[in-house]
């Protein structure tokens, strides 16, 4: 495999309803559609998810073009590559940027799929035929989310994940408890807590949560693992994992029971496989979380989602919960709570070229 050309597509989508937690509120969501193209005319699509300002991780929109514009698309260009598997390695030279690496190895495994003529879950050891949908309900009134729950529940997702904070957590909790006892039920902090909250969120552990995601800080695996120890709930990590070191790093200390895996967020579909494979050997299960894709980073996500250690549904949700209208097709959707993993080469999804130009805001070839 020699690449030819790369285009990185700057894209605005704007969500059907904004998107809220405990830092920030996502009204349109730009992305970065990476389209490369090797030297026998094969197409691969892959995705850049960091957001336009560094409120989730460090990295930006900004920030990821000019990463892989000036580094990473010179560096994969100027040599043939064997397998996708190869180009963490070759971009091992330019230090973190995870989701700039995802953007163009994400292209790259897709591409390799569609010249072998395999689908990318195959490609990637995936065997799962469907995986289990779940959903992220954003923060708003509680009557709100409430309403949104059941909507999502009607809908067919069996997993629910909502998003608290300290002046947002037990009331809300125990509101969707009352009607909802048994629906399996998740919360996301995103760092809004410290070791101070260890009695709040000890409280937590009445209700029978699936997991409390990233209770604390994005740097730190230390006091998770002291929080880990006070709490029945399991903690799963998120922002805490950038790398496979991380999660090794992590698992060692027992800082956490389980692990989101965000391909974007560990630098790539490689280090994502290599992670699930870790936890699996130490029966830690996984899932794999959004970052308010488009569908070509959906189909990216369904694809890893298929590998057996997925046991857990992800944030892997259907096109129409955040789009009037994606750029794939067909588009993304849920069925008896689950979705296809789909049996054509590479994605399995075409890219819906109009859509696509139709919120194109900016375009580069190199
Ligand atoms: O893509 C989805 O459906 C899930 C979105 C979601 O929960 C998140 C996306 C991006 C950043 C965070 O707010 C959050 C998360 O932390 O998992
Ligand atoms: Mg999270």
């Amino acid at each position: 495999m020699k690449l030819h050309s790369v285009t990185l597509h700057h894209i605005k989508m704007t969500l059907k309803t904004p998107f809220v937690n405990s830092l920030e509120t996502v009204n349109d969501r730009e992305l970065i559609i990476v389209e490369a193209i090797d030297t026998d005319g094969y197409v691969g699509f892959g995705e850049g998810v960091a957001f336009t300002s560094p409120w989730y991780t460090e990295e930006t929109l900004e920030t990821s073009w000019h990463m892989l514009k000036d580094f990473m698309i010179p560096t994969l260009k100027a040599q043939v590559l064997p397998h996708p598997s190869d180009v963490e390695h070759l971009l091992k030279g330019i230090r973190r940027n995870p989701m700039a690496k995802y953007a163009i190895e994400g292209a790259i495994w897709d591409l390799y799929a569609k010249r072998e003529g395999i689908s990318l879950a195959e490609a990637l050891g995936g065997t799962a035929k469907r995986i289990k949908a779940g959903v992220a309900v954003g923060a708003s009134e509680p009557e709100v989310m409430l309403n949104e729950i059941s909507k999502r529940i009607e809908e067919g997702y069996e997993r629910i994940k909502v998003k608290i904070k300290p002046s947002q957590d037990l009331s809300l909790i125990r509101a969707i408890r009352k009607s909802h006892p048994s629906i399996d039920l998740m919360a996301d902090a995103n760092s809004a807590y410290t070791l101070n909250d260890i009695e709040r969120l000890k409280e937590l552990d009445q209700y029978g949560l699936l997991m409390i995601e990233q209770p604390l800080a994005a740097d730190d695996i230390v006091d998770h693992a002291l929080l880990q120890k006070e709490l029945e709930t399991p903690v799963c990590l998120d922002e805490s994992i950038a790398s496979y070191d991380d999660a090794r790093r992590a698992l060692s200390l027992s800082s956490c029971r389980i692990i989101n895996i965000k391909p974007g967020r560990v630098g790539g579909l490689s280090v994502s496989k290599k992670i699930h494979d870790l936890c699996a050997s130490q029966n830690i299960p996984v899932w794999c979380g959004g970052m308010l894709e488009s569908g070509i980073g959906r189909a990216h996500n369904i694809a890893l989602s298929s590998l057996p250690n997925f046991t857990i549904p992800g944030d892997v949700s259907a096109s129409s919960r955040y789009w009037e209208r994606d750029i794939i097709l067909p588009e993304v959707i849920v069925e008896n709570g689950s979705i296809a993993v789909p049996d054509g080469s590479g994605i399995g999804f075409e890219l819906n070229r109009k859509e696509l130009e139709r919120v194109t805001l900016a375009k580069e070839i190199r």
